[in-house]
């Protein structure tokens, strides 16, 4: 039977995600790794939020966790108010499918398909017509009017993840989970995916949640949360890319004091 999760309209003051008390370990005895420690956060809806934090502090470890890619050894993520840790694996699938947009480092389109039948792929997989309306304005949000027709390969980097991002908006998710989006872009093609991520937030109402590792990717959000060793231990509100690094270089700073 097919599950039916509360549609957005239901309930807008809910976060469109939110993690209480998370926690993933890893391994056994004494190869166990505390990758997640108890950690408890809110993505709100119409915001763009960057997770940071140093290497192994946990960062792709929440986003997996929170998509439903990887599921809590304790704790409880919701996304649109569904439990994850009550969904069998079809009906995991069914939510990713419906609820959630991917942007990964490495672009991840298929080499055989245009760039409009990449961006389609989600909705044919979920077997949704596309609405002529949002694809176009989607489509126009990421610039690639011109492009459809062109393969990946035929299209630079910039371009290749504009499509990703496009492919991530077209079903309309709750929410957006981007792993390091810009990690192999030049600065200029990274700015302008950037840009279009915080479009996607102030001008179409969607949720974005953005790891990264460089304060200037992460001085485009509304919210900046820190995470280290597995907890989350500071957020920062309007951030400018100063104030960013001010406060990473202050947690390296007590890393190295401790
Ligand atoms: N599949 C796994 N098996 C065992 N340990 C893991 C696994 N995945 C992650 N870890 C460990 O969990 C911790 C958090 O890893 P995670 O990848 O979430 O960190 P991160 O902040 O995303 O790091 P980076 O910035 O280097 O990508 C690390 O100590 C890592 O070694």
């Amino acid at each position: 039977m097919s599950r039916t999760f509360p549609s957005s309209s239901t309930a807008l003051t809910e976060p469109a995600a939110c993690g209480t008390g998370l926690t993933k370990t890893y391994g056994k005895g004494e190869g166990r790794v505390t990758a997640l420690d108890a950690v408890s956060v809110e993505f709100a809806r119409g915001r763009f939020t960057a997770v940071m934090g140093p290497s192994g502090s946990g960062k792709s470890t929440l986003m997996h966790c929170m998509a439903g890619l990887d599921p809590v050894t304790s704790g409880s993520a919701r996304i649109g108010g569904v439990e994850l840790s009550t969904l069998d694996d079809r009906q995991l699938t069914e939510l990713r499918r419906e609820k959630v947009g991917f942007v990964f480092q490495g672009f991840n389109l298929l080499p055989t398909l245009t760039a409009l039948e990449n961006i389609l792929l989600p909705l044919r997989l979920a077997g949704r017509r596309p609405e002529a309306a949002w694809l176009e304005t989607v489509v126009a949000t990421v610039g690639l009017a011109g492009r459809l027709a062109h393969r990946p390969t035929q299209l630079s980097g910039g371009q290749q993840q504009r499509v990703a991002v496009a492919r991530a908006l077209v079903s309309r998710p709750e929410i957006v989970f981007a792993d390091e989006p810009t990690g192999n872009l030049d600065s200029r093609s990274g700015a302008e995916v950037l840009g279009f991520l915080r479009d996607s937030v102030r001008e179409l109402g969607r949720t974005v949640v953005m790891v990264t590792h460089d304060p200037v990717a992460a001085a485009y959000a509304d919210r900046v949360v820190f995470l280290a060793d597995g907890r989350l231990v500071d957020e920062l509100h309007d951030p400018t890319a100063h104030a960013v690094l001010d406060r990473m270089l202050a947690f390296e700073g007590q890393g190295r004091a401790t």
